[in-house]
């Protein structure tokens, strides 16, 4: 089954980009950026992906700091980024949508910040032709709206030289911080501008804020943890996927088991749903281990997986032609299945 699961061309719609370096690109890119091959550093990335039982999304978010101190010069973001699609890359990954939030420090501006990711998505086409890979800029709810504003901007601004490129917006950070709705006014901007909107909704259990977020819309939904049946139901109405990442809710104590986890409903119900990793190094997971979680955890078969990944194809972001070639790739892979 891992063989299988490894080798399918999978399709990865929620990645931020800080959470997706695992140890062993956190040490390259100590090594390789910053010339630190100590054995401190190496007990600190032990640590990192070091989860206590009583873990929680505070313990969580402390942990990004770890990592945003890796990428806070230009080459450092660089390689990150670099590193980021290599592993997404060679977990056979064929789409990628990975989001992240772009940062100001001494070293460079937000613009900046967004531009290096992109060049190193589009340079990376090369290195890594297997893998296509969209950016989403995402906005922290912590940081203050005149900064979300910005993230904006800067999204349409690249969006219209590289419109195939540059997708949609992400709203994420600490759900307990910042105020949905002062929000909207910018998030309403992008939508109107054509950006696309993932939302990180239902994280935690504050219903009146998700009531908000069901009415405002987006396109896909992060999580979905705390919606009720009645919030299910009008997410499957209006055809709205709840992206599910396993590892990242059991880990973060927002779900209390893999086997409680939300995605068990929403394949009851039919509802639309896509398997995802969050935060793959911070979770120090895969999409391949996410799919065998889901395997072994709720039954899934080989067939289901597939269905999974055409259901992941049909919600991204990729213009027709991408998707249609997407799920080429995926057909051939049953095909040689087959033939084997
Ligand atoms: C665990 N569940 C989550 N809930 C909400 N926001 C999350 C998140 N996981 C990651 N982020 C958001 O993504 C940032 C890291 O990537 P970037 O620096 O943007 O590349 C985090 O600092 C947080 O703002
Ligand atoms: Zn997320």
């Amino acid at each position: 089954m891992w063989k299988f699961l490894k080798e399918m061309p999978k399709v990865e719609l929620h990645a931020h980009l800080n959470g997706s370096l695992n140890t062993n690109s956190l040490r390259d890119l100590a090594e390789k950026v910053y010339g630190n091959t100590s054995e401190e550093f190496s007990h600190l990335c032990a640590r990192f992906v070091n989860f206590e039982k009583d873990s929680n999304l505070d313990k969580c978010f402390e942990k990004f700091a770890f990592v945003h101190e890796l990428t806070s010069t230009a080459a450092g973001l660089q390689y990150a980024t670099e590193l980021v699609i290599r592993d997404f890359a060679n977990d056979n990954i064929q789409y990628l949508e990975l989001r992240t939030t772009p940062k100001a420090n001494k070293n460079y501006l937000r613009r900046d910040y967004l531009r290096i990711v992109l060049d190193t998505i589009k340079r990376s086409r090369k290195k890594y032709p297997n893998i296509l890979v969209k950016l989403l800029p995402s906005i922290n709810r912590s940081e203050p709206v005149a900064v979300a504003e910005e993230t904006v901007a800067l999204a349409l601004e690249l969006a219209k030289t590289d419109p195939d490129l540059v997708v949609g917006i992400d709203l994420s950070g600490i759900p307990t911080k910042g105020k949905f709705t002062d929000f909207c006014g910018v998030l309403d901007l992008a939508r109107r501008e054509g950006l696309k909107l993932v939302i990180h909704c239902a994280e935690i259990d504050n219903p009146p804020e998700i009531k908000e977020m069901l009415s405002f819309g987006m396109s896909r939904c992060g999580h979905g943890t705390y919606l009720t049946e009645e919030d299910f139901a009008q997410m499957k109405a209006a055809n709205i996927p709840i992206e599910c990442c396993l590892t990242s809710n059991v880990k973060s104590g927002s779900v209390s088991s893999f086997e409680e986890h939300h995605l068990k409903r929403l394949m009851e119900s039919d509802a639309p749903r896509v398997v995802c990793t969050d935060d793959s190094g911070v979770f120090d997971t895969s999409l391949t281990n996410e799919f065998l979680l889901v395997v072994e955890t709720f039954n899934v078969t080989r067939d289901q997986c597939i269905d999974l990944t055409l259901e992941a194809v049909k919600h991204s972001f990729a213009s027709e032609q991408e998707r249609q070639q997407m799920a080429l790739k995926v057909e051939h892979y049953v095909n040689s299945l087959q033939t084997d």
